[in-house]
């Protein structure tokens, strides 16, 4: 069976686990890597790939998938879907997901591709649970309890601020969906940190919890990739109340998040021309074989 071509865009903690997880993946084949600075200080482990600046410098990608900056999705995706080329990504701003979608869709119809937007694990997987829970009790509170653990969103987010050199953003979990953030900054020579806390937060992705901005001398010697979830949703299924439901993972934040993206990738490929969001995505397309085969075998 022709196998999927697919491109990385951006070589980070989720790059480096996205192509792990496409060379764990019979069904899939590594077109190349692009990077802001091309092919310079090549990793070794990217020996045997093409390493490009531009995606069109590769040969037939079916689909890119996008590990930069969530920030950077929407440029990445508008310059890549009108080659014909569908994309995928972890975008994780909530609250943004709507306007991109539909943003993109219009790309979408116009280029006959796909992009799925949002699939990491949360905004991703978790979408799938959360959306589970509500349909088998309707009526009902959901709370979504994150961590401890790294998150990659917020500590990107820091590593934009002027002064940082390197950053790490802990969330710990205060129940029912609350969370205070432990920032840890190595600072640029000069830099100031109350004017990096400052910034921090001010940023949409701290303003509205309890933050906590602290300078270290090595980000790496405090870094602990490890994060999870423990979801939650207390209601009523028809008339009856006290309905109980529960979903826990302990994870590798980039391994977790890299697998998804393969699996909307595979999924990508299965869709109509359009802008998807992971829980309009039939499940059975995320895995690899024949339908019929994973029906008996999950069902
Ligand atoms: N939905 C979810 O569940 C999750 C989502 N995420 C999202 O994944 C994103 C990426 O995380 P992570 O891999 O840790 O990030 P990194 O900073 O480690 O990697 C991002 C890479 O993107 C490339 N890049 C392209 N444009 C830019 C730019 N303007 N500034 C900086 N880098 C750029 C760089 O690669 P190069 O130098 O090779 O060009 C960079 O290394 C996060 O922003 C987060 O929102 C992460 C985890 C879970
Ligand atoms: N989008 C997150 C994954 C979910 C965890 C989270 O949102 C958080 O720790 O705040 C991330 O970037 O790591």
């Amino acid at each position: 069976m022709k196998k999927i071509r697919a491109a990385v865009v951006g070589y980070g903690n989720i790059g480096k686990y996205t192509i792990e997880a496409l060379e764990a993946s019979d069904d899939f084949e590594i077109a190349g890597v692009v990077r802001r600075n091309g092919a310079e200080d090549k990793p070794a482990e990217l020996a045997q790939y093409d390493v490009v600046k531009d995606i069109t410098e590769l040969k037939d990608v079916d689909v890119a998938i996008l590990a930069t900056p969530t920030r950077s999705c929407e440029e990445y995706a508008r310059k890549i879907l009108p080659l014909g080329i569908n994309t995928v990504d972890s975008f994780d701003i909530h609250t943004g997901i709507v306007d991109y979608r539909k943003n993109l869709m219009e790309v979408c119809r116009q280029s006959g591709t796909v992009a799925v937007i949002a699939a990491g694990w949360d905004p991703g997987s978790d979408s799938i649970v959360r959306t589970l829970m509500q349909s088998l009790a309707p009526k009902g509170l959901s709370y979504t309890n994150f961590g401890p653990g790294m998150s990659m969103g917020h500590s990107v987010c820091v590593r934009s601020k002027e002064g940082v050199k390197n950053a790490l953003s802990m969330t710990i979990p205060l129940g029912e969906g609350i969370h205070r953030r432990m920032v840890y900054v190595e600072l640029e020579d000069g830099a100031k940190l109350e004017d990096v806390t400052a910034a921090i937060k001010a940023d949409p992705y701290f303003a509205n919890d309890e933050t906590h901005v602290f300078a270290v001398g090595s980000v790496d010697a405090v870094r602990d990739m490890g994060h999870g979830v423990n979801l939650v949703r207390k209601g009523v299924s028809g008339k009856t109340q006290n309905q109980r439901l529960e979903f826990n993972m302990s994870i590798n934040n980039p391994a977790l998040t890299a697998q998804v993206l393969v699996n909307v990738a595979r999924a990508s490929m299965r869709q109509q021309p359009g802008c998807y969001t992971m829980i309009e995505l039939p499940v059975v397309d995320m895995l690899p074989g024949e339908r019929e085969d994973l029906i008996a075998h999950l069902v």
